[in-house]
C-alpha cells in the first residue's frame, strides 16, 4: 500500500526525527486504512500537546482526498436523472490546481458509485487515464485514485450512482403529496456527497460549479445554485454556482414543483398542494433576511429560496446555499415552528460562509447558527418567544445529555474511527448556542455582535478548525477585554464533557406561570378548564407537556385528552411530545394516531425517540416492529440506518 499523503504532511509538520519517521512508516505500510494512520500519529503527538492541537485537528479523517497536493476548485456536471434505474448517470469535469511538484494522482471520495471511465485534459483533448477504486470502507466509502500526467489540471469521470446511494432518496409517486410524479432529492451532509459525485468530500474544500441536469419533461430540477424563478419546464436544466462552497452543500431536488415568490429575492418551491400553505407559513422570510443583514452584514448569496420536501426528509431543514431544503412538518398553520427557517437562513453566515474544517468542528456551524437563529427570532417575534425557544432547547439538551455517551457531550468531539452521523445530537447545537450566549452576556451584546461581524468577515468563504477559532477568539475578544473570560473557561466549554455549571439557564415568565398552573391542577386545586390554556402558545403547550410527570395516571391522561384533544393535534411538535408522554404513561388510546404519525413522517428528530420509547416494553416493541415494517420503505436511508439499530 502507498504511504498516506496525510501521514507525510503530519510528519513534516510535527518535525519527527528520521528514525521516528522510519518506525511510523513501517506501521503505515502495514495498515489498511488511513484512520489507523491518524490514530497512530495522534498517539505520538500526545507528547507534543501544542503540535497535536495545531496539526491533528486539521486532518479530515472522513476524507481520502489528497487536499494537500491537489486543490479541487471547480466542477462541471452533466447528469441524466433516471427514475426507472434510480440513478444519476453522466460525467463530471473536475478542475484543480497542483499544490506541489511531482503530484501523480488525484484522490477522490466515492461511495457506491460505478465508475465507467476516467480521462484527463491533455494537449487540448480528453485522453483516457487509469484509475483505481479501492475496497469499500463501511463509513468512508471507496477511495478513487486517478492517475495524472505531469501537466493536466482537469479530469473527467464518467459514472453512475447506485439505487442505494446514501445521499439520495428516490420516491415513488405514491410517496409524494400529489401521488402522480416521482421525486428525488439529495442530502449530502455530512459525508454523502461522495455517493452522487466523485469528489474530495471534505468541508475544508471549496468548489464553484455548473451543472446540466436532464429529467423527465414534466418535472422541475433545482440545485444549491442560481435557480431562475420563472424556469420553463422542459427537462433540461442549467445551473451555475459562482460562490465556492464545501461539497456537503451540493444539493439537488427534482419533482413536480411549482414556485411562488415571497419577495424580490425570496420564494418557495413546493408540490402544488403545499405551495400556498408554505408561502403563508414562511412569508416572514424576507424580513428574516433583512434583520440578519442588519445584525451580521450582507447576505452574500443572491437569492434565498425554500424547497419544501416530502415528509420523509430526515431532517428539519438543510442549509443548502440559495435554496434551503425544508421538512413539511413545520407547516403548522400558525408560524409557530418558523424558527427552523431562521436557522437555515442563519447558516448563510455561519456554516455556509464560515465553515467547519472537519466534522469534529461541527459545533462551529451549528452552535453559531442556533445562536443567530434565536437572535433572528427575537428581532421578529420579540424577546419572550426567543426566551421560550431557548428554554425549550436547553431543557431538551439536559434530557438528551443524560442518555448520550459522555464523549459525545464534548463540543470539539473526537470522531476518529466514527461515522459523523452516529455522533449527531443536540449538543453542537444547544451547548454551542449556550456557549455563545454566555460570551454575549459576559462581554455585552454590542461587543459580542461586533466580534461576530468581524469573525464572519475575516473567515468569509473559508473553513476553520476549533483550534483556529480559539486563537481568533483570544486575539479578537478575550485579549481586547482582559479579565472578563479566561482561556480556561473557554477550554471547559469546548473540550470538557457534559454541561458546565456556568451554562446560562434561560427562564421564561410564561413558563413559570404554566408550571404553577400545572402544579395546581396536579394537586386538584384547579380544573383543566381553569388553567388559562386558551391563551397558550405552542411553546407553552410544549413546555406543559414536556414537564408533566412521566407516570401521570391514566385518569389524568384521559382528562387531558378529552379537554384538549391532544391526540388529534395537527402541530407535529405537540403531537410528538404528547405521543412520547403517552408511551411513558401507558396511555394506549394514542396507538392508532401513533401508527399514522410514524408511517407518515420520516424526520428523525420526531420519530426516533418514539421508536426508542416503544422498545422499552414488550408490547411496544411488537408494535414498533410491525409499524416499522410498513414505514421503513418510505424512510430516507439515514432514518432507516438509525431506526434499524433501535428496532433490532
Ligand atoms: C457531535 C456531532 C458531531 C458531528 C456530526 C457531524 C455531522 C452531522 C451530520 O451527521 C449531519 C448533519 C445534518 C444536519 C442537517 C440538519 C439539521 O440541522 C437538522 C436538525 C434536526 C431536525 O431539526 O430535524
Ligand atoms: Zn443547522
Amino acid at each position: 500500500m502507498k504511504t498516506s499523503y496525510k501521514y507525510l504532511m503530519l510528519v513534516a509538520a510535527m518535525g519527527l526525527t528520521a528514525c521516528q519517521q522510519d518506525a511510523e512508516q513501517k506501521e503505515v505500510n502495514s495498515a489498511d486504512d488511513k484512520v489507523v494512520v491518524e490514530k497512530k500519529v495522534e498517539v505520538k503527538a500526545d507528547t507534543q500537546k501544542d503540535v497535536k492541537k495545531k496539526v491533528v485537528q486539521r486532518v479530515d479523517e472522513h476524507s481520502y482526498g489528497n487536499i494537500d497536493e491537489v486543490n479541487l476548485h471547480h466542477f462541471d456536471l452533466e447528469l441524466t436523472v433516471n427514475f426507472e434505474a434510480k440513478a444519476l448517470e453522466g460525467f463530471v469535469d473536475l478542475s484543480f490546481k497542483r499544490l506541489k511538484d511531482g503530484v501523480s494522482e488525484l484522490v477522490l471520495d466515492t461511495r457506491d458509485i460505478t465508475i465507467d471511465k476516467a480521462q484527463q485534459w491533455v494537449n487540448d483533448s480528453w485522453q483516457d487515464t487509469s484509475f483505481e477504486l479501492a475496497k469499500k470502507d463501511p463509513d468512508l466509502g471507496s477511495k478513487l485514485s486517478i492517475d495524472l500526467n505531469d501537466s493536466s489540471n482537469k479530469v473527467r469521470v464518467y459514472y453512475k450512482t447506485q439505487p442505494q446511494a446514501s445521499g439520495l432518496q428516490w420516491l415513488t409517486p405514491e410517496q409524494t403529496a400529489g401521488k402522480k410524479h416521482p421525486f428525488v432529492y439529495s442530502q449530502a451532509q455530512a459525508i454523502h456527497a461522495r455517493s452522487f459525485i466523485p469528489i474530495q468530500d471534505s468541508p475544508a474544500v471549496r468548489v464553484t460549479y455548473t451543472a446540466n441536469l436532464k429529467t423527465p419533461k414534466e418535472l422541475l430540477a433545482l440545485m444549491s445554485a442560481f435557480n431562475e424563478p420563472d424556469t420553463e419546464l422542459d427537462g433540461d436544466y442549467h445551473f451555475e454556482m459562482p460562490q465556492a462552497i464545501p461539497p456537503y452543500l451540493i444539493a439537488l431536488g427534482v419533482g413536480n414543483l411549482e414556485f411562488k415568490a415571497m419577495s424580490d429575492r425570496t420564494g418557495v418551491y413546493a408540490e402544488p398542494s403545499l405551495l400556498d400553505p408554505a408561502v403563508a407559513e414562511f412569508d416572514d422570510t424576507e424580513r428574516m433576511v433583512q434583520v440578519t443583514e442588519e445584525m451580521y452584514g450582507p447576505y452574500r448569496w443572491g437569492r434565498y429560496d425554500l424547497l419544501i420536501l416530502p415528509p420523509s426528509f430526515p431532517y428539519g431543514g438543510m442549509e443548502n446555499p440559495r435554496l434551503s431544503f425544508i421538512t413539511p412538518t413545520v407547516i403548522a398553520g400558525d408560524k409557530s415552528l418558523v424558527n427552523l427557517i431562521a436557522h437555515e437562513l442563519a447558516h448563510s453566515w455561519s456554516g455556509n460562509l464560515v465553515t467547519n474544517a472537519t466534522w469534529e468542528d461541527f459545533w462551529l456551524n451549528e452552535g453559531f447558527t442556533s445562536y443567530v437563529e434565536n437572535r433572528i427570532m427575537e428581532e421578529l417575534f420579540g424577546e419572550e418567544r426567543a426566551t421560550m425557544e431557548r428554554a425549550l432547547s436547553v431543557q431538551g439538551l439536559h434530557e438528551e445529555v443524560k442518555a448520550l455517551p459522555k464523549e459525545f457531550t464534548i463540543l470539539n468531539v473526537d470522531l476518529n474511527g466514527r461515522d459523523p452521523d452516529d455522533a449527531f445530537s443536540g449538543v453542537p447545537y444547544t451547548k454551542g448556542q449556550m456557549f455563545l450566549t454566555y460570551l454575549e452576556k459576559k462581554f455585552g451584546r454590542d461587543v459580542f455582535d461586533a466580534f461576530l461581524v468581524k469573525y464572519f468577515n475575516a473567515h468569509a468563504f473559508q473553513s476553520l478548525t476549533t483550534t483556529e477559532f480559539k486563537k481568533y477568539l483570544k486575539a479578537n475578544l478575550l485579549d481586547k477585554h482582559p479579565g472578563v473570560v479566561s482561556m480556561d473557561e473557554i477550554d471547559t466549554w469546548i473540550h470538557e464533557p457534559m454541561l458546565p455549571e456556568m451554562m446560562p439557564n434561560p427562564t421564561s415568565d410564561a413558563f413559570t406561570t404554566v408550571d404553577a398552573e400545572t402544579k395546581a391542577w396536579l394537586a386538584d386545586q384547579k380544573t383543566l378548564a381553569d388553567l388559562g390554556s386558551s391563551e397558550w402558545t405552542v411553546h407553552e403547550w410544549l413546555h406543559f407537556i414536556n414537564n408533566l410527570p412521566e407516570d401521570l395516571s391514566l385518569e389524568h391522561m384521559t382528562q387531558l385528552d378529552s379537554e384538549f384533544k391532544l391526540t388529534d393535534s395537527t402541530n407535529n411538535e405537540i403531537a410528538h411530545a404528547w405521543l412520547l408522554l403517552s408511551l411513558k404513561a401507558g396511555y394506549d388510546e394514542v396507538m392508532p394516531r401513533l401508527e399514522t404519525y410514524l408511517v407518515s413522517i420520516g424526520r428523525r428528530k420526531l420519530i426516533v425517540p418514539l421508536y426508542k420509547a416503544l422498545m422499552e416494553t414488550e408490547d411496544g416493541a411488537a408494535f414498533a416492529k410491525r409499524v416499522y415494517k410498513v414505514a421503513r420503505p418510505g424512510y430516507h436511508p439515514l432514518a432507516q440506518g438509525t431506526i434499524d439499530e433501535v428496532v433490532k
